[in-house]
């Protein structure tokens, strides 16, 4: 966790193609510990796709990604966690087997499954399968992955979506938290995250 203050995250003039069609191209930023970017743009811009491919997803088609102060022996995708629109649930296993799931696989293990539970008022629903879910329950618990394990740069794709009112002012409390730790957040929004972004990146002209 320490090193995160050392963190910046750097693109210069990205490409991307997809379906053999050119999305967006000469997107640059620099994004240091404790800043939290918007990616904005109208729809079908690549906001979705900028994010995937920082997270190393989708191949960029040119241009330069880089993580600057991260740890040494982990890749830069090692140091993300990329929350896209669909939740990546297993529909079949519980809500604390789901979690369960993706805390061994990240390992850097930081809370416990209840307490992260308890972040976003899910614990009284830990052993319901994923499937039975609503659909804002399903993206309060893809959020809770964001707690289990530490990953220093967050991807967030529309993180509000589905979320009611009350629950979107404790992401944005728990996004604060995570950027006075010194992490990074690339946050994909239509509309307003809760908190200030440091800046702001336009896809596509907007
Ligand atoms: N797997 C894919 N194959 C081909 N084209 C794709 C693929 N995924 C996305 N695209 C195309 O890439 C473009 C950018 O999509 P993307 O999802 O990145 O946009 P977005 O800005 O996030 O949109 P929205 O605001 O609607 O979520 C769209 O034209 C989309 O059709």
């Amino acid at each position: 966790m320490s090193t995160a203050h050392a963190l910046r995250l750097i693109a210069e003039s990205l490409a991307c193609e997809r379906g053999g069609r050119l999305v967006f191209e000469d997107i640059g930023f620099s994004a240091g510990a404790g800043e939290l970017v918007a990616v904005i743009g109208r729809n079908g811009a690549g906001k979705s796709s900028l994010l995937r491919v920082v997270a190393g997803l989708v191949p960029k088609t040119s241009g330069t990604l880089s993580l600057e102060g991260g740890e040494a022996e982990k890749s830069a995708p090692e140091h993300m966690y990329y929350c896209g629109h669909s939740d990546a649930l297993k529909p079949s296993l519980s809500v604390r087997e789901n979690l369960s799931f993706w805390r061994s696989y990240y390992g850097d293990i930081r809370l416990d499954i209840a307490e992260a539970l308890d972040l976003f008022a899910i614990e009284h629903l830990a052993d319901l399968p994923a499937a039975y879910l609503s659909a804002g329950q399903k993206r309060r618990l893809s959020l809770c992955r964001l707690f289990v394990s530490w990953r220093p740069v967050w991807l967030l794709d529309e993180p509000t979506s589905a979320l009611d009112v009350a629950t979107q002012a404790r992401l944005a409390e728990l996004m604060r938290k995570h950027l006075d730790e010194g992490g990074i957040i690339l946050a994909a929004t239509h509309g307003d995250l809760g908190l200030p972004p440091s800046q702001t990146l336009t896809i596509g002209g907007a």
